[in-house]
């Protein structure tokens, strides 16, 4: 039995919380910073940390000592290293040092974004979720992996919750805009709005200033905002069933204070529904932002043996899940079992003859009808004519023998013996970064290379699935590629650096440099915005 002191503070809601995991009953205590007007800002919430983590601390110690004989019998506290604003995080380390000092018990530091998934995992039970962060600041989807939690997809621009307030922003409604667009999502009607997916990568800008656009022209605000959720939840809900397609998970976890959402939650249950996995959303209080999931994974962390000396534990305001090593987990899970000849894609069900494969993009009950049309007839269609193209390119795809886009359907020759996925090797994913550089030189973009998109045999190595393909001379779109491949290496391969190696050194041999150096600069990004 441990008793924990979790304390939060990364951005809006100070907070203090006591789990004992003797009964896994968690007292949570919060006082939330409310801008007057706009966003978060800065200095106003450490102002606002500054006077009400104290008072949250003191009432959950109080909690604490009405639960306990003697002084409470905390045995560690714990508290958000990061992400989050410096200012703020810094008043919650000093609380936190100070207390644990008063307690005289250890430290535990948490990072914020692992706290909000292993909640969920905490409470479904689940051994070896895909996890979705959807949060104000963030948005990434988890794969766990050798020791660490690998981010296999996420934003490229700002978290989802951001760029909806940004949007609640421009109508001049208050802080925070989620629920308020939630609400008037309720009367509206769908609309055309941009849908961006690059593999497991998503962005938001495009939709956001489209938006804008929309209401500034006219459209009523209640149809913008039905569309918004539509397609931003739809586009999350798409990339965490590639990550269960692509790591064979069949469990998924919502996390993130956006995770309240209605609409959100029911496309991710209807997603996983129809592909047969469990999916689990914790109470809301434990999705917004509080200290309950900073005390339970504090608790765990604590009974691995995972503290922090009060002189090793400054705030990190960058801190990356994929920094954490994972102490408290077997370094990987069990093997997961791997497919059939009927495959279920992400997409597609795709049917594997001995000379035809056929792959059909059955309709997505979780997606607006108009949406699914369009998403399902225009990838049918690129990926028809990119096979095509990158074939007269010299890189081995299938023949394509027929489509048809009204039933969404093709049908190619069958290709290589295996997926690149069940053996990744050097020899592999060495022709992958040939194939892309000769793609890249061509203007084709996969938009789509992760390993399970390789089909190989002794002699070649074949590109499949080019619906998200596209044609750009762009070296952004042309990194992304990269980008995508390596990411979904981190989440597939223990060996993960080395293939990487070996990748972008194979594309260099016929790739453009730049588009390496592009690379560097996506992956650099700072995302907490
Ligand atoms: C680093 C940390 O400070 C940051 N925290 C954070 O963003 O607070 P969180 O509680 O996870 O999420 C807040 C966001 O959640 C959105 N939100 C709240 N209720 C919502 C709803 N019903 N629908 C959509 N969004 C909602 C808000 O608009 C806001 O953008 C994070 O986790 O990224
Ligand atoms: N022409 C082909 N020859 C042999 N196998 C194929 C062929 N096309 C697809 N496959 C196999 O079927 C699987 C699913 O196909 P595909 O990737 O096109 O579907 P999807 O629904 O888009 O999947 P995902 O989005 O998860 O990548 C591939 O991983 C591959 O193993
Ligand atoms: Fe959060």
């Amino acid at each position: 039995m441990t008793r924990v002191l979790g304390i939060e503070g990364t951005a809006w809601a100070a907070s203090a919380a006591l789990f004992d995991s003797g009964d896994d009953r968690c007292f949570i205590e919060s006082d939330p910073y409310q801008p007057e007007s706009g966003g978060i800002h800065p200095r106003e919430a450490a102002e606002h940390m500054r006077g009400a983590i104290p008072r949250v601390v003191e009432t959950a110690l109080e909690h604490a000592r009405e639960t306990h004989e003697g002084d409470g019998g905390v045995d560690a506290v714990a508290f958000s290293r990061g992400p989050g604003l410096g200012p703020c995080l810094r008043i919650v380390g000093t609380a936190a040092r100070a207390l644990a000092q008063r307690l005289d018990v250890p430290l535990v530091g948490v990072n914020h974004m692992v706290a909000h998934l292993e909640i969920g995992r905490h409470r479904s039970g689940f051994e070896d979720p895909i996890c979705l962060n959807a949060s104000g600041a963030n948005a990434h989807v988890l794969a766990y992996r050798n020791g660490r939690y690998r981010v296999v997809g996420e934003t490229m621009d700002t978290g989802v919750g951001n760029a909806i307030d940004k949007f609640t922003r421009h109508l001049d409604w208050t802080h925070p805009g989620g629920p308020k667009v939630e609400q008037a999502a309720k009367d509206g009607e769908y609309v055309d709005l941009p849908y961006v997916v690059k593999g497991m990568d998503f962005s938001f800008s495009g939709i956001m200033s489209a938006a804008k656009q929309a209401v500034d022209d006219g459209v009523p605000v209640e149809d913008v905002c039905f569309s918004l959720q539509e397609n931003i939840f739809g586009m999350l809900t798409e990339v965490a069933e590639r990550a269960l397609s692509l790591t064979g998970s069949e469990e998924l976890v919502l996390g993130g204070g956006v995770g309240q959402n209605g609409r959100l939650r029911e496309m991710l249950g209807a997603m996983c529904e129809a592909r047969g996995a469990e999916f689990y959303a914790p109470e809301p209080r434990f999705l917004r932002d509080n200290a309950g999931m900073i005390a339970v994974l504090g608790a765990t962390m604590y009974e691995a043996g995972d503290t922090v000396a009060v002189e090793d534990s400054r705030v990190l305001p960058d801190f990356r899940p994929d920094k954490v090593a994972v102490s408290w987990r077997a370094a990987n899970p069990p093997a997961r079992r791997v497919d059939a000849t009927e495959v279920r894609g992400a997409e597609a069900l795709v049917d594997i003859g001995p000379e035809r494969v056929t792959k059909r993009r059955r309709p997505k009950s979780y997606r607006h009808p108009a949406l699914d049309e369009r998403l399902r007839a225009e990838r049918t269609r690129s990926e028809a004519r990119l096979t095509s193209d990158a074939r007269r390119q010299g890189v081995p795809t299938p023949v394509v023998f027929d489509v048809d886009d009204v039933e969404a359907t093709l049908t190619f020759e069958t290709v290589g013996e295996r997926d690149l996925r069940e053996r990744l090797d050097e020899r592999g994913v060495r022709d992958v970064g040939r194939h892309l550089a000769a793609l890249h030189r061509a203007s084709l973009v996969h938009g789509d290379p992760t390993p399970r998109n390789v089909r190989v045999d002794g002699g070649r190595t074949h590109l499949v699935d080019f619906g998200l393909g596209y044609y750009s001379e762009d070296v952004e779109d042309h990194a992304m590629d990269l980008h995508v491949f390596e990411q979904s290496l981190a989440g597939t391969a223990d060996d993960a650096d080395a293939l990487r190696a070996a990748f972008e050194d194979a594309y260099r041999e016929r790739g453009d440099e730049a588009v390496v150096a592009q690379l560097r600069e996506v992956e650099g990004r700072g995302r907490y915005q």
